[in-house]
């Protein structure tokens, strides 16, 4: 492998001569810059392998800002040039914006030097791979742009291994299975695979795979010819066409029939596919990317799931958390709704009031990031000042909802739920939310403990 081009980018000489000396011995030809427009300056005029920068550069502020705005400008000038921030420990948030907006990776300051090394190979083998193919670009500019490519809210703990994983498997061929509750944000994810892969500037075609009734499936899938069936009056092209080259995500796979499951698997396997009604094998190149809210490994023991199709799917598996798992980022989700929302509403509505956030925090989203997108949407509506309230957001929920929410439930989160219901219902009135639920007082005082609740 020829030697590596690096740039490193930092306004702390001491931080630039720790990384000047680690790299130096490992085969890497260094090249410094000690501000943003030194960084552009060497950009506009060399060919590097990769760019490794600090975020943040005014010494009296830690927002990264121009560290961030910076990713831009970088990627104007060339976009296959992968680009490694390096944030402060514990400042995920930066680093989200920054992968975000075209970072390819980031390290936390201290950094450990096994890992930084290793960051830094995979991010050069990768983009030489990538540049050969000539296909960065593309990917970048989307990456960059924004594209259709929706905001991924995660600063959470438990995200972070999320997005590391995110980062890791999104520019390989590889299925991915996405598992997690309802509107955790599965398709999300999948979408920023999509976008980080080489198949980015390719469709990307996402099909309710466990809807699709037995009449529809085919065709949807795989497409028909004129003349197939009654109804078919003209040729229509199905999702594995529409995504060749790209990324077909199939959602709620665990809702397939076993008849269904056979056929996608067959086209999986082969990559090839006859539209319904035509005797013609057409090939299709599309990295299959599926998500299921079920535990698929149980539904194979009991053989309602193919155990080779689930191979087939979860080379890699992706777990989302349910938001009551990453309480971290609730705030974060609903400042982001709001400020995207906001403006639909007049944008006269900015936060939300100390009890609104603390309310937020206490509720258990058993419908996830959807269920607080909703509720924050509802709240812009009944805010009637620059703050949304906690009666605005109206966290009892309905009948519909608390249905689908007591299904979603496990045993403790249900009886948890009946008892804040029943505590509320009797105005925090103990002996009588006790009666209402058939329990002593006592008892209920200590499932109250237990739960972490307050009268
Ligand atoms: N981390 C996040 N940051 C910002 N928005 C998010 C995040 N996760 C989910 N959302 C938003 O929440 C909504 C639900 O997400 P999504 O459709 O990806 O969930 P899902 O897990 O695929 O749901 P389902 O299982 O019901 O299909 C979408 O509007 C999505 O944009």
């Amino acid at each position: 492998m020829p030697e590596a081009r690096v740039l490193i980018a930092d306004d702390q000489a001491d931080v630039l001569e720790a990384l000047r000396l680690l790299l130096k011995g490992q085969g890497f030809l260094l090249h410094l810059a000690r501000s943003p427009a030194e960084i552009v300056a060497a950009v506009e005029t060399h060919e590097f392998d990769a760019l490794l920068m600090d975020l943040n550069y005014t010494r009296d502020t830690t927002s990264g800002r121009e560290g961030l705005d910076l990713i831009a400008t970088i990627a104007a000038v060339d976009a296959t040039l992968p680009i490694l921030v390096m944030t402060a420990w514990g400042s995920v948030d930066g680093a989200v914006e920054a992968i975000r907006r075209g970072a390819r990776d980031y390290i936390q300051k201290p950094w450990d030097n096994g890992r930084l090394l290793l960051t830094l190979r995979t991010q050069i083998d990768l983009a030489r791979a990538l540049r050969r193919s000539g296909k960065l670009a593309e990917a970048n500019e989307r990456l960059a742009a924004g594209g259709e490519l929706p905001r991924l809210v995660a600063g959470s703990r438990a995200m972070e291994s999320v997005l590391r994983i995110v980062e890791r498997v999104a520019p390989s061929d590889a299925s991915v299975l996405i598992t997690g509750e309802h509107g955790t944000g599965k398709e999300v994810v999948a979408r920023w695979l999509h976008a980080g892969s080489l198949r980015a500037s390719r469709p990307f075609i996402a099909v309710n795979a466990g809807a699709l009734g037995d009449g529809v499936f085919e065709s949807e899938l795989f497409g028909h010819v004129k003349g197939a069936f009654t109804d078919a009056r003209a040729d229509r092209i199905g999702c594995f066409e529409l995504a060749d080259g790209g990324t077909l995500f199939l959602d709620e796979i665990a809702n397939m029939p076993a008849g269904q499951q056979a056929k996608l698997l067959r086209v999986l396997q082969t990559g090839e596919l006859h539209r319904v009604g035509s005797s013609k094998l057409r090939k299709v190149d599309v990295r299959a990317l599926a998500a299921t809210n079920a535990p698929l490994a149980q539904l194979t023991g009991s053989g309602v799931f193919r155990e080779d199709l689930l191979y087939r799917l979860n080379t890699v598996e992706i777990h989302l958390p349910p938001l009551r798992e990453r309480k971290d980022d609730i705030l974060r989700l609903a400042q982001h709704f709001l400020q995207v929302r906001s403006p639909c509403y007049g944008g006269k509505v900015v936060e939300f009031t100390p009890e609104a956030e603390k309310a937020l925090l206490g509720h258990r989203w058993p419908g996830n990031v959807r269920e607080l997108e909703h509720v924050v949407e509802r709240a812009l509506l009944l805010a009637s000042g620059p703050a949304i309230r906690e009666e605005d957001l109206v966290l009892r929920a309905g009948e519909g909802e608390r249905a689908t929410a007591i299904d979603d439930m496990t045993l403790d989160d249900a009886e948890r739920y009946l008892i804040v219901r029943a505590l509320a219902r009797a105005n925090n009135n103990v002996s009588e939310a006790a009666q209402r639920l058939g329990l002593s007082r006592s008892a209920l005082y200590r499932r109250l403990a237990r739960y972490g609740l307050e009268p």
